[in-house]
């Protein structure tokens, strides 16, 4: 089967996947394909879709979790598919419903829920054992069980000696279905992700001795079984089929599986693997005598096709139950495990056992499939579990993994609702994922199984596995229109080079095949060149999906970027124009308040002027008319006086100058004088009162002059004042038209802001449109920077930055000169 990844168009990410006659394994695995696609055994025909197979296994109460008084209603099994969560109090949930956020029931639907009281053949027979037979008829398959630590994933993959699970009721099935006829040799040894070697006499040797090696290491036990049954290499042995030498009811009937048409002959393979610490360790390996020493890491590598294998892990051919009995027990001596507060023997790593059925036809391998259980480490709370140091450091890994897998799952249900805008599944984050890639991408079919246990102390936990567990189920897997039945592994010799067929080596093929190692070993300078069309086709699939997957990776943060450089730029435009309103506002404000101030000082200068004149004038200089004219009266009486008695004194009277002939009343003395002494008294008299007149009216001139130039003083300081109101009165003018100005100048900032809203507006909508042609469009590579420097510089983004800049100055002087 091959990956087809394609674009149309409009950009828009086809991922197609088809069956090829040429070689189902090597399929290079699409990152970018929401497209799952596995085959099982009711729906292989016609490449139809089905969702993740999700279950639901709840555990029993243990004796001291009865006796805690706890909570026991948190989990409520509504019927075989739906089961509700009831938040006890005191749990997180409990407390963030009582704030209004979220709720307290929580329903989930599973493909079979199977409560506490059901057993573990119960369980078997409703979950994978469909699964066994689809491997038994050459399907992929991977089981993986989830759940927080303490919830029963070990005990539902391993189970007890007494009480199976479904790992040793697996290979208990294989084992009834291939009696009588195993494979006896073992020299056809699985190699990479799906090819098949071929063993010579010295490699031969050597996995025979390594084999005994092993099952050294449980000598004692061994012998024990030995003892107690005979050898089971027929099939007679099969019906009292033994796991650490204790038997249980037979499961799977041999009837159920279809027997092949054509006699076949089998050979079994199995390894057995750890993930720890984002570390793979081999758990057939003999455990080092050196415990100073670390364990050796094994490499996650791809094979030309771009599926991932475990470099150097070790495969066992197992010919009986007891042998795959006698690898497990090794396997599992070799697993870390460690109390934790939760568990007393809690499954610290990742363990995968995985099983290998070849199947033979004279000598040729027909075909391969593989089949693995997971049993995940538990997802923990640190401080519930109280873990430090060494445990502190798991429980990080093992969230991290955890958490990959939760975003690799979410992102493949993304993807598969929304097939336009596929997002990058991260397989490649975490080893675990990595590994389980190939049947996430149509390899295989999965099945999850989630593990919980009803304590209301981790009900928060055990929310999130539902949640999780949620998302998973609606995972489809697209099922492949050809199984992989048909489809033969390649051979491989020795050197890690092709065989045409069994014992016949193509020494063509020889020379132009590359080696595993000579691959690996030669990184970059490796000669592509030198392998055969075939598999420079499927390295230059894989090598297009690789780059497709990067170039998308590179594409969406781009967008990312651009968006973000768009929302930063718009945040700054919203803030200076925020800032702009408020100081003119501001200025207006002040510039008004100084205006009526100044007003208000003037009117009040000029009013107090106006009284402080009036006052002078009342105090200094005022002289009622009535007296001024009295006064000017009786000056001419004195005068007309004073020129009669100067007639009378020269004795002639002026004809014409005479006062009694200029008012015309009588020519006649009004003063007759009878005697000359009388005159000369009268004369004296007039002229004493001649004399006192004459320094009144010079005082009074005096006065008179004195008021003129006051007046005239007046009249130039009220000119003065008069002169100043108008220059003040220019002055507020001035400022009225400045002000003027500033609001015009306020008013076309305001509408070259909103113009530029609009053009950012118009740019997002362009970026918006980018984002959605751009999803799958296959376009010449381009640097981010040289994109992000294309869309600064066009004239637009130009026009915009310039006015930015151009409001930062104009705010800037504003600020200089608020005056
Ligand atoms: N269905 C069940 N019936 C009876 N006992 C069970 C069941 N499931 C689990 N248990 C018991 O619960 C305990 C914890 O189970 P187990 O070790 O399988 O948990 P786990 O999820 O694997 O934990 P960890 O992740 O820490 O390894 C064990 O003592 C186991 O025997």
């Amino acid at each position: 089967m091959a990956a087809t990844i394609d674009l149309t168009h409009d950009g828009t990410l086809l991922v197609a996947m088809e069956s090829t006659a040429c070689d189902p394994h090597h399929t290079a695995l699409p990152e970018l394909s929401g497209l799952s696609s596995i085959t099982s055994q009711s729906e292989s025909v016609d490449g139809s879709e089905q969702q993740l197979r999700v279950y639901l296994r709840v555990r029993p109460f243990s004796k001291e979790e009865l006796s805690n008084n706890e909570d026991q209603g948190c989990v409520v099994l509504e019927s075989t598919e739906t089961a509700a969560l009831y938040a006890p109090k005191g749990s997180a949930t409990m407390k963030s419903s009582e704030k209004g956020i979220g709720q307290q029931l929580h329903k989930f639907s599973f493909t079979k829920i199977f409560g506490p009281e059901s057993t573990q053949t119960e369980f078997f027979d409703g979950t994978i054992k469909s699964q066994v037979q689809d491997f038994l008829q050459s399907r992929n398959a991977l089981v993986f069980s989830y759940g927080v630590t303490n919830a029963g994933k070990t005990h539902t993959i391993q189970g007890s000696q007494k009480d199976p699970g479904i790992l040793p009721r697996a290979l208990d099935a294989v084992f009834r279905h291939i009696s009588g006829r195993m494979y006896e040799h073992m020299d056809l040894r699985p190699y990479l992700s799906s090819d098949v070697q071929k063993l010579d006499p010295d490699q031969l040797r050597a996995e025979r001795c390594a084999k005994a090696a092993l099952f050294s290491l449980l000598k004692e036990e061994s012998e024990s079984i030995r003892n107690g049954q005979s050898r089971s290499s027929s099939s007679s042995s099969i019906n009292s089929l033994s796991f650490s030498g204790v038997s249980y009811d037979q499961t799977v009937d041999s009837t159920e599986v279809a027997v092949d048409d054509v006699p076949s002959l089998y050979s079994l393979w199995v390894a057995y693997y750890e993930i720890y610490n984002e570390h793979v360790y081999d758990l057939l390996q003999p455990p080092l005598t050196n415990k100073t020493k670390r364990r050796p890491a094994l490499r996650v590598c791809e094979d030309s096709t771009g599926n991932s294998y475990i470099r150097d892990l070790r495969w066992v051919n197992v010919q009986t139950p007891e042998e795959a009995s006698k690898v497990l027990r090794v396997g599992n001596r070799n697993r870390s495990a460690a109390a934790t507060k939760m568990n007393q023997s809690s499954s610290r790593s990742h363990s995968i056992f995985t099983i290998k059925l070849m199947r033979l036809d004279g000598g040729d391998v027909q075909g391969m499939s593989e089949l693995s259980l997971c049993d995940l480490a538990g997802s923990e709370r640190c401080n519930k579990t109280r873990t430090f140091g060494e445990r502190l450091k798991e429980a990080g890994n093992i969230n991290n993994s955890l958490l990959i897998l939760g975003k690799c799952i979410a992102a493949l249900r993304n993807n598969q609702n929304d097939r336009v805008k596929s997002s990058y599944v991260p397989f490649r984050e975490s080893k675990l994922t990595r590994l389980f890639q190939g049947v996430f991408c149509g390899r295989g079919r999965a099945s999850m199984i989630v593990n919980i246990n009803q304590c209301a102390s981790t009900y928060d936990e055990t929310l999130h596995v539902m949640k999780f567990s949620a998302v998973a189920k609606e995972v489809l897997q697209v099922i492949p229109s050809r199984s992989l039945e048909s489809l033969a592994p390649r051979l491989i010799g020795r050197d890690g080079k092709p065989l045409l067929s069994n014992q016949e080596i193509d020494g063509q093929h020889m020379d132009d095949f590359i080696s595993e190692d000579e691959l690996l070993d030669g990184d970059e300078e490796a000669d592509m060149s030198i392998l055969p069309q075939e598999d420079l086709l499927n390295l230059v699939e894989s090598l297009r999906a690789k780059l497709f997957a990067e170039r998308k990776k590179n594409l969406l943060q781009e967008i990312q970027i651009r968006r973000e450089m768009g929302d930063a730029m718009q945040q700054e435009i919203m803030e200076i124009e925020e800032c702009h309103s408020r100081q003119m506002a501001d200025l207006k404000e002040s510039y008004e308040e100084k205006m009526d101030s100044t007003f208000e000082l003037y009117k009040e200068a000029l009013k107090e002027h106006a009284y402080q004149c009036a006052l002078d004038r009342l105090e200094d200089d005022y002289v009622p008319i009535e007296e001024y004219t009295a006064e000017q009266d009786r000056a001419k009486e004195l005068e007309r006086r004073v020129n009669e008695l100067e007639w009378k004194l020269n004795g002639s009277a002026p004809a014409a100058a005479s006062p009694f002939q200029q008012d015309g009343s009588t020519q006649t003395d009004p003063i007759q004088p009878n005697t000359e002494e009388t005159d000369t008294e009268r004369f004296k008299h007039l002229y004493k009162e001649k004399s006192a007149v004459e320094q009144l009216c010079a005082e009074k001139q005096e006065l008179i002059v004195s008021l003129e130039k006051r007046i005239r003083d007046l009249n130039e300081t009220l000119q003065e004042a008069g002169e100043s109101y108008m220059e003040k009165l220019t002055e507020v003018q001035n400022l009225q038209n400045r002000l003027n100005n500033q609001e015009r100048d306020a008013e076309r900032l305001q509408r070259e802001l909103t113009d530029k809203e609009a053009e950012v507006y118009a740019l997002k909508e362009e970026l918006a449109k980018l984002t959605t042609d751009s999803a799958g469009q296959s376009r010449p590579k381009r640097g981010l920077l040289v994109n992000i420097k294309e869309s600064m510089s066009t004239p637009s983004s130009g026009n915009l930055c310039r006015t930015i800049r151009k409001s930062v100055r104009t705010t800037t002087s504003l600020r200089k000169k608020p005056n």
